[in-house]
């Protein structure tokens, strides 16, 4: 398939509770700057034609202006307010996408990606229809079940990250579907739509800031160059 558009959903408009600050979590700063900054700044550089919905909660947009003002307020980037799910939120990005393109939906609050895992998924996306990122899983995994527990192979297992990515002809006809409650990502709502994933490597720097030991560790991270 020939080059397509590049659109990124960047998702911003969750409230944070596990993460428990008074200002919503893709606000706080990270090395001196809002973690949507390190974001946004990644998608822009990817490249020179990618364009941005920004997705965010209607009552920050104040706090979204001053990171727009860092990025000088790029022609590149349109904002759209949030819903009650992440679901919903997605889906109100997608409503801005009227041509045929490549579309990456990631959450505002993974801003350690780096711009080669951004091309990658594109290519894939462009060839496989989908391009999913997925990490290892570290640690030993036991499945609970009945007050019992039991070890599960961890190699049947990967830990699935964002930008997810796909051709806008399959990813905007399954957001039609009514929302369900394991609908976590855009992996399990285009699932449900009948298609088969592409999954490609993720990176183990792409966390998810969730809780406040995150942020401590993506400023660590953040300060390490990326090898
Ligand atoms: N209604 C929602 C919920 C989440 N998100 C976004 O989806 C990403 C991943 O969600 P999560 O880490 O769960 O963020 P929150 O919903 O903000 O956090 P919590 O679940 O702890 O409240 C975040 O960038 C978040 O802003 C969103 O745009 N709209
Ligand atoms: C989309 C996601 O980041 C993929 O790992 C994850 O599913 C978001 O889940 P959360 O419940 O909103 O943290």
């Amino acid at each position: 398939m020939s080059a397509r558009k590049r659109i990124a959903v960047i998702v911003a408009g969750g409230n944070g509770t596990r993460m428990g600050s008074a200002l919503p979590k893709q606000f706080l700063p990270l090395c001196g700057r809002p973690v949507l900054y390190h974001t946004l700044r990644t998608f822009l550089d990817a490249y020179g034609d990618m364009t941005i919905v920004l997705v965010l909660p209607a009552e920050h947009r104040e706090h979204a202006d001053d990171v727009l003002k860092m990025l000088d307020h790029t022609p590149r980037i349109r904002q759209v307010a949030g819903g009650d799910t992440r679901f919903q939120s997605v889906k109100n990005g997608l409503g801005e996408i009227k041509d045929p393109a490549v579309v990456f939906v990631h959450d505002g609050v993974r801003p350690l990606l780096s711009v080669a895992l951004i091309h990658r998924c594109y290519d894939q996306a462009l060839t496989g229809g989908s391009a999913i990122p997925v990490v290892p899983v570290r640690d030993s995994i036991r499945r609970k079940e009945d007050g019992r527990s039991e070890a599960v192979d961890r190699d049947k297992f990967c830990l699935v990250q964002t930008p997810q990515t796909f051709l806008s002809e399959i990813l905007l006809p399954a957001f039609a579907q009514p929302y369900q409650p394991h609908f976590t990502d855009e992996a399990t709502v285009v699932e449900a739509a009948g298609h088969t994933l592409c999954l490609v490597s993720g990176e183990e720097r792409n966390i998810k800031i969730t809780h406040p030991t995150d942020l401590l560790i993506a400023e660590r991270l953040l300060a390490t160059p990326n090898p």
